[in-house]
């Protein structure tokens, strides 16, 4: 079954030129996938049409077969729930814990204390944050940060995560270590787009790539066609 479908989607921005034209595929339920392309080329613009940030100009985003066009006014709010988002600039909160920031999409939910504790321990014990609970993002390396962007994107557990440049920040190191973490995912029940134009990062990783080429969507690259990095 497709988790998310594009449908000749383009993207016009007020003023500008295209930003994706007639750009179609499909991600499986339990997929992981790379996104790549120049910069420009209409990554962003393409995840956010998948937790709403922006709208298509023309054509259908199906999710989980719910066409996007029709979630408007308060379901965009229950939609994003489905959808984990991660950032470069994970946009943590500074003057709260680590655990504050992992709930508060929980918090924002409405669940009971004892349910946010269960469900925030378990996601940053297995990101290996289990013990940094009480310190504040400043008191943090830059990878620990991006966990903890991370655990806040999968404390409501998705049906997909997104994620933007997540490693744009990091050292080749920590970059493939997040990678890795990305890459046990599905086997969770979550899907995973990851837009990267770290082109020998994307190859290691032996999965599907989506080439953009000024907003077209020009290659479907299948992980045995890679070749070796
Ligand atoms: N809010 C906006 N208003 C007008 N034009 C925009 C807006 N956001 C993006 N664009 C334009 O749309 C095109 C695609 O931009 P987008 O940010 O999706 O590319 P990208 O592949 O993510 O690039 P990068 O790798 O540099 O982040 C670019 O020409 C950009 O200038």
């Amino acid at each position: 079954m497709a988790v998310l479908r594009f449908d000749h989607v383009s993207k016009q921005y007020p003023g500008g030129r295209a930003a994706l034209s007639e750009v179609s595929f499909e991600v499986a339920a339990g997929e992981m996938l790379f996104l790549t392309g120049h910069s420009g080329a209409g990554k962003s613009t393409l995840l956010k049409l998948i937790h709403l940030a922006e709208r298509p100009s023309r054509g259908t985003v199906l999710f989980n077969d719910r066409n996007l066009l029709k979630v408007r006014g308060r379901r965009v709010a229950l939609h994003r729930r489905e959808v984990g988002v991660v950032f470069q600039d994970h946009c943590l909160l500074t003057d709260r814990s680590v655990f504050d920031n992992v709930a508060l999409p929980l918090v924002l939910r409405g669940l009971r204390r004892g349910e946010i504790g269960r469900r925030v321990r378990g996601v940053l014990e297995r990101l290996g944050l289990g013990d940094r609970e009480r310190a504040l993002p400043a008191q943090l390396s830059a990878g620990e940060q991006q966990r903890v962007g991370i655990a806040r994107a999968l404390v409501g557990e998705p049906r997909l995560l997104v994620a933007d440049e997540p490693t744009g920040n990091l050292d080749p190191t920590l970059a493939a270590e997040i990678m890795s973490l990305f890459a046990s995912l599905p086997e969770r029940g979550t899907s995973v787009l990851v837009a990267s134009h770290d082109l020998g990062l994307v190859r290691r990783m032996r999965k599907r790539v989506l080439v953009l080429d000024q907003g077209r969507l020009v290659d479907d690259i299948a992980p045995e066609e890679l070749a070796d990095g």
